[in-house]
Formats: C-alpha cells, sequence, structure tokens
C-alpha cells in the first residue's frame, strides 16, 4: 500500500504531502485547484509519462522551473523519482537508481480520467493503450516485450522508408518483430480472459462488457513482414501486426457495441472494466485513481460505486469539485480539500 506521498515543485504544487491511512481518498477543491496533479503524482509511480502523457519539463511548477520530485513510501519501499529541466525523469527504489520499468514490480496503478470519456467512439490507439496498461498490470513484462517490438517495427520503418530493398537488413529486424508480437498477442490473451473471470458472478451496479481483440495481425507474423515489405514499401511502414490491434467492447445486457451507447452507459462499461481488473489484481499493490469519476453518475449509481470501492483490496484515489459528491461515501473515506492559495496549490486534510 501507498503510506505517504511527497510533491515538491510539481505542476501546482510547491510542496505537498499526503499520508494515506487505507481509506479511499476523496479529493475536492474547486476547478483548477490542483486536484487531477495530485491524481497524476500518483500515475507517476508507474512506468511512463502518467495519466496526461505529459513530457518532464511540463510537470515541473512554472514558476520557479527548477525541475521536480516526488517521494513516495509504500509498505516495501521508498520510490523516489524526479527530473531536471531539459532531462529525462529518473527513478529511485530504496536509494539505488533504477529504471522505470522496475515501478511495475511495486504498484499496479490504474486510472480512469475524463479523457477516457470518449476511449469507445475515437480512434483504436487509445483503446490499445487503455488495453496494454490493463496488460501491464498483469503482466509487469509487457512493458519490455512492447517497447522491444516498437524499437524493432521504428527500425523496419526507416528501412521501408529508405527503400532498402536488400532482405538480409530485415531479416533479424522482423523475427525480433515476431518474437515480439507471439508474447504481446499471449499477454493481451491472458489479460481479456483475467478480465472476464473477473466479471464473471460479480454482485456489480455496473455493466459487464464483452471484450475482443480485432485486427491481431498473422499468427506468423514473420512469413507475413517477409512476404508484404513491397505493400510496406509503398505505405512507407508497416501495416500488420499487434501495433494495429483493436479493443472493442459489448455492452453484454444489451449486446450492444460500446460506440453505440450512450454516454452514462459508456462511462459505466469504463468503470466496470477499471473494477473488474482491480478485482482481477486481488493480492498485488493496487492503486486506482478515479478522476471525476462521480461527476457522470447519478446519486445511486454513485452509492454503488463507493460500495464496490470500499469492498475492492486496493486504495482508491477519487477526486470531484464538491465534498457532497462524496456523500454517500461518508466517515468509510478519507477527505483532502485542495484549494489555490497565493504559493499555489494548497491541501489541507478534513472530516466528512
Ligand atoms: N507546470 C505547471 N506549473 C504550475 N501550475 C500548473 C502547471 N501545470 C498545470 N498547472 C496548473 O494546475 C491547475 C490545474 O490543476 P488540476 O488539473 O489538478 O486541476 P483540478 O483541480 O483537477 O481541476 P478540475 O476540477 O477543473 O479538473 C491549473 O491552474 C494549471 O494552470
Amino acid at each position: 500500500m501507498l503510506r505517504d506521498l511527497t510533491l515538491l515543485q510539481f505542476r501546482s504544487h510547491r510542496r505537498a504531502q499526503v499520508a494515506f491511512d487505507g481509506r479511499p481518498l476523496a479529493i475536492f477543491g474547486p476547478n483548477g485547484a490542483g486536484k487531477t496533479n495530485l491524481l497524476e503524482a500518483v500515475s507517476l509511480l508507474s512506468p511512463g509519462r502518467g495519466l496526461r502523457r505529459a513530457q518532464s519539463d511540463e510537470l515541473m511548477r512554472r514558476a520557479e522551473a527548477v525541475g521536480w520530485k516526488l517521494r513516495a513510501t509504500t509498505d516495501a519501499h521508498e520510490i523516489e523519482t524526479s527530473a531536471l529541466p531539459g532531462e529525462p525523469r529518473r527513478v529511485e527504489i530504496d536509494g539505488k537508481s533504477a529504471p522505470q520499468i522496475a515501478l511495475a514490480q511495486i504498484l499496479r496503478v490504474l486510472w480512469l480520467i475524463p479523457a477516457m470519456d470518449r476511449l469507445w467512439i475515437e480512434g483504436a490507439e487509445g483503446r490499445r493503450r487503455f488495453l496494454d496498461r490493463m496488460v501491464m498490470s498483469f503482466v509487469p513484462r509487457h512493458a519490455e516485450v512492447t517497447l522491444a517490438y516498437d524499437k524493432a517495427m521504428r527500425e523496419r520503418n526507416r528501412l521501408l522508408k529508405d527503400m532498402v530493398r536488400d532482405p538480409t537488413w530485415y531479416h533479424a529486424l522482423e523475427v525480433q518483430m515476431a518474437e515480439a508480437a507471439g508474447a504481446i498477442r499471449a499477454n493481451r490473451a491472458e489479460a481479456l480472459i483475467r478480465i472476464a473471470h473477473a466479471q464473471d458472478g460479480s454482485a456489480t451496479a455496473f455493466p459487464a462488457a464483452t471484450l475482443t481483440l480485432e485486427n491481431e495481425g498473422p499468427e506468423d507474423l514473420a512469413a507475413a513482414l517477409d512476404a508484404n515489405r513491397p505493400r510496406d514499401m509503398a505505405a512507407g511502414r508497416t501495416l500488420e501486426g499487434p501495433h494495429r490491434a483493436d479493443l472493442q467492447a459489448i455492452y453484454a445486457e444489451k449486446d450492444a457495441p460500446a460506440a453505440q451507447c450512450s454516454t452514462g452507459e459508456q462511462k459505466a462499461l469504463l468503470i466496470s472494466l477499471i473494477l473488474a481488473n482491480a478485482r482481477a489484481l486481488r493480492g498485488e499493490d493496487v492503486v486506482l485513481l478515479l478522476d471525476e469519476v462521480a461527476a457522470h453518475l447519478d446519486s445511486a449509481r454513485r452509492a454503488a460505486l463507493y460500495d464496490e470501492i470500499c469492498a475492492l483490496d486496493a486504495q482508491v484515489l477519487m477526486t470531484g469539485t464538491g465534498a457532497e459528491l462524496f456523500d454517500s461515501l461518508g466517515a468509510r473515506g478519507q477527505y483532502i480539500e485542495v484549494t489555490e492559495g497565493p504559493e499555489g496549490s494548497q491541501t489541507q486534510e478534513t472530516s466528512p
């Protein structure tokens, strides 16, 4: 469990400290106060660019622009991650420099943010990212395999753009891509099975989603890449493989594709999936970040969400503009009010 987090020169926070007591944490305050910035800080305790996919320099407080730092304590580890201006972010675990990917072994950080409300109707890339984050929560090594695939594909794309025709240049790269693709396919399949199991028979107020993967690419990717080089050369890039896969969801009860569901139904599907993801990770150190999750829900659904959150074996952080949004959570939650002060965001623990 995440016990403690300190933000230094991070976005609107000059210095902020949060001590988690294990109850779901409700963060409330007016628009622009710095609530999402707190969730973003927690999201950076996992590999990658966090929930806004920001560049490192965007994270440092503009007033001083001296870099940023986050310090966190879990039950078992001390994590520090920081960056100086113009430099990539660094990670230290228990005082020793570590690769970002090592963070995936400590906390499984999952999130739902308002930008994902359009996930089912926008392009496949966002859905693929959503899928791969779920997969990474089950198989932390998935991040490495995906990176290896992307790196080999970028090199192959460069050869294609340069109109290199000699097959010997391609062979090793295509074999690497095919090997990584096999692992990506297997990891994704495992994740979908685990999500389906977590939804089966669970008493939830949120609709079950049947997930399928489309356009995964051929089983024998090495042979397909070898055969389709002229086509890819004409396009200037690789046209098949796991980087083109698309995640689709069916609102099971209505047998309707997610993209044809109402805005509220689409949101409910996402909540259902993220709760299933957290349930499927029982036993791991799971942190669930729900940004403005209560806003679209009627009061009955909101109460149901809080009941489910309290029953989860996961640490949950939520934001909302007003404390009244968390009325039905009551004393089961921990509360932090965020306001905008002359020195940037101010955080203060309050009671319900
Ligand atoms: N690098 C930065 N330096 C200083 N302030 C920043 C930086 N990046 C963002 N901010 C400020 O942080 C605030 C936004 O914070 P955040 O997104 O956490 O708000 P919020 O409380 O979640 O608001 P809302 O309820 O509108 O979603 C804005 O005032 C923005 O100007």
